[in-house]
């Protein structure tokens, strides 16, 4: 600007940048100008009638106005700008390569004059190297931004986590002050994406994500780490007053709105581990590390809560390290084991199937319920071989009651969702059928309705294929997957298992009463049995049969029990008295 005003005598220039809404200017570079008159037109709106460039950048057009005073495009600024003297002012849109206007540049003269032709040139040049400057400056604050931001929620990234972090603390040593940090990750997420796609996984994060920002000061950051992961930062706490709690609260309140997505409306929850500057970690990468180790905490403790950190939190998740490295080697020392949970035709009473659940014996922990190591064997790839392992062991036990003489009984084994994306399921089907020498009929898998929903059209083409083998297939969970009806006509199964947490409450609550109705209607009108689990009481029972429930599985009839405890249930059943093993 210097430059240009060099050049020409008795002319000062000035550049305003046009805002992102497009509707503003402001000022970007306006050495000479007298700055009480830069600060007076800062903001300026553009549009047909304000002075030279207003009307310029809406124009997308140079304004040449010789006399201010006089020009009707100046009319409502007179007064504005009478007090300095500029009595002329030629303003030339700044536009982008693409023909964007960025902003304008004006020369204002205390002369009532036009530009000559030299003075023209030398503006339209300076105009033309304004816009480079201004649009490289654009792109390098675009990449600058976007290397510290998520491109989906626009929140800061991990990168600009560690800077932010690292202030708070500097600040809060400084000041004797406290920085609380939040390490939240969303419940069941991967759910959502996989059964309404990612496209309503996206605009679930964005939400949220904006609603969390309002949870907070303007000078805490709320950060995306990734995926389902969030991080606050809350800046300058002070030590004496717990406003974390309500943070906390503020927080959760707000994930738990209701989300429309679609035809849907989510309500989403969120685990969350907190820790405190100074008291749980002296730099960023322990406070951030002990926060990830106190949302396990509130993972483990059944989701959708927050935990304070504690240091036992790192024991544990040490312990889950040592569980993992024995988890790979308890297949090749035979440490699992299979009990069967009975399932009960509700008319006649009788046993008609068994469900296969595996228990882990440790040699120093005891029997280890599946809860504590399906999902680690999922994260980790083991319940391929382990699955395998269940599937053989379960043919196998099924062909020894009937080769011993008891009323042949289908056996089911639950199928997880990594063994179900193997590509050779099928072919560990026939081999546990091969081996054992049990008929396709007497098995059952069970899939998750949400493994199915995953991805409907691969899940139905392998459901066929395991159909065709002669294998049943029944669908576990059922109510909590978001399965459509017109998806559910397609799906070639033979049983739905309502979901436990609809029969938990069943005798009291009307809108579980109301679920498991409509799940066994709905049964009903697709020609499909229909088990309800977690049957404990007589009420439970009582409902189930009112409504016509074909049959049901839970302690109610008989907690699940080992290979033996089922022989003698069907042996005691048919009045006999073989013994098999
Ligand atoms: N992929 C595999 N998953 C498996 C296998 N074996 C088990 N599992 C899954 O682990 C989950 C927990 O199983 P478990 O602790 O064995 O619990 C089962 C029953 O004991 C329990 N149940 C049954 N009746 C009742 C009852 O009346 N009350 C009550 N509180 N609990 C009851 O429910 C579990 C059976 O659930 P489901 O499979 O949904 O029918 C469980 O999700 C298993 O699926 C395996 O070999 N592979």
């Amino acid at each position: 600007m210097r430059l240009i005003e060099s050049q020409l005598t008795g002319i000062v220039g000035s550049v305003l940048l046009l805002d992102k809404a497009g509707g503003h200017l402001h000022h970007g570079a306006a050495p000479s100008l007298a700055k009480e008159y830069t600060h007076a037109i800062d903001g300026t709106r553009i549009g047909p009638k304000v002075g030279s460039c207003g009307t310029a950048a809406y124009r997308r057009e140079p304004v040449i106005v010789t006399d201010i005073m006089s020009d009707p495009l100046w009319e409502d600024f007179r007064d504005l700008v009478r007090p300095y003297g500029y009595r002329s002012c030629w303003s030339t849109p700044i536009l982008s390569h693409t023909g964007v206007v960025l902003g304008v540049f004006a020369m204002y003269s205390k002369t009532v004059r036009e530009p000559t032709k030299a003075e023209s040139n030398l503006i339209d040049f300076t105009t033309r190297i304004a816009g480079i400057a201004i649009e490289r400056k654009l792109a390098e604050d675009r990449i600058h931004f976007m290397a510290n931001h998520d491109t989906l929620t626009g929140l800061p990234n991990r990168a600009l986590l560690g800077d932010r972090l690292s202030q708070a603390i500097l600040y809060a040593q400084r000041y004797d002050r406290w920085v609380s940090v939040v390490f939240i990750d969303l419940d069941n997420f991967k759910l959502v994406n996989d059964t309404l796609g990612h496209n309503a996984g996206d605009a679930l994060l964005k939400t949220l994500a904006s609603r969390m920002v309002r949870c907070v000061r303007a000078t805490d950051t709320v950060v995306r780490l990734g995926g389902d992961e969030f991080v606050v930062v809350l800046f300058d706490q002070d030590p004496d007053v717990d406003l974390v709690g309500a943070t906390l609260q503020k927080l959760r309140t707000a994930i738990a709105e209701p989300v429309c997505l679609g035809e849907r409306h989510i309500r989403a929850t969120a685990s969350m581990g907190v820790v405190n500057y100074p008291d749980d970690g002296a730099t960023a990468d322990v406070l951030l590390a002990n926060a990830d180790a106190a949302m396990y905490r509130a993972k483990e403790l059944g989701r959708d809560n927050f935990q304070f950190y504690a240091p036992e939190f790192n024991a544990t998740a040490q312990e889950k390290f040592l569980l993992q490295e024995e988890l790979r080697n308890a297949l090749a020392r035979a440490e699992f084991t299979l009990l069967y949970q009975p399932q009960v035709d509700l008319r006649s009473g009788n046993v008609f199937a068994a469900e296969a659940l595996i228990r882990w014996n440790h040699p120093s922990h005891g029997l280890i319920a599946p809860m504590k190591f399906i999902p680690m064997a999922e994260e980790t790839g083991l319940i391929v071989p382990i699955g395998d392992w269940v599937l053989h062991e379960a043919c196998r036990q099924n062909k020894a009651w009937q080769d011993a003489g008891l009323p042949p009984l289908v056996v089911c084994v639950n199928v997880s969702a990594r063994q179900f994306k193997e590509k050779n399921l099928i072919s560990h089907v026939i081999d546990a059928l091969t081996d054992s020498g049990l008929e396709a009929k007497y098995l059952e898998l069970e899939l998750t309705e949400s493994l199915i929903m995953q991805n409907v059209d691969t899940a139905v083409a392998m459901m066929n294929a395991l159909q065709s083998l002669g294998v049943q297939i029944s669908i576990d969970d059922f109510g909590t997957g978001y399965s459509s009806l017109s998806a559910l006509k397609t799906f070639p199964v033979a049983r739905l298992k309502i979901d436990k947490s609809f029969i938990n409450d069943l005798a009291t609550d009307e809108n579980d009463q109301a679920v498991a109705s409509a799940v066994i209607s709905l049964g009903q009108k697709l020609n499909l049995r229909v088990i309800a689990e977690g049957v404990e009481t007589d009420d439970q029972v009582a409902f189930l049969r009112k409504n016509n429930c074909d049959e049901m599985q839970g302690y109610h009839f008989s907690k699940p029990v080992s290979a033996q405890g089922i022989a003698r249930l069907l042996n005691k059943e048919q009045g006999g008295h073989t013994s098999p093993e």
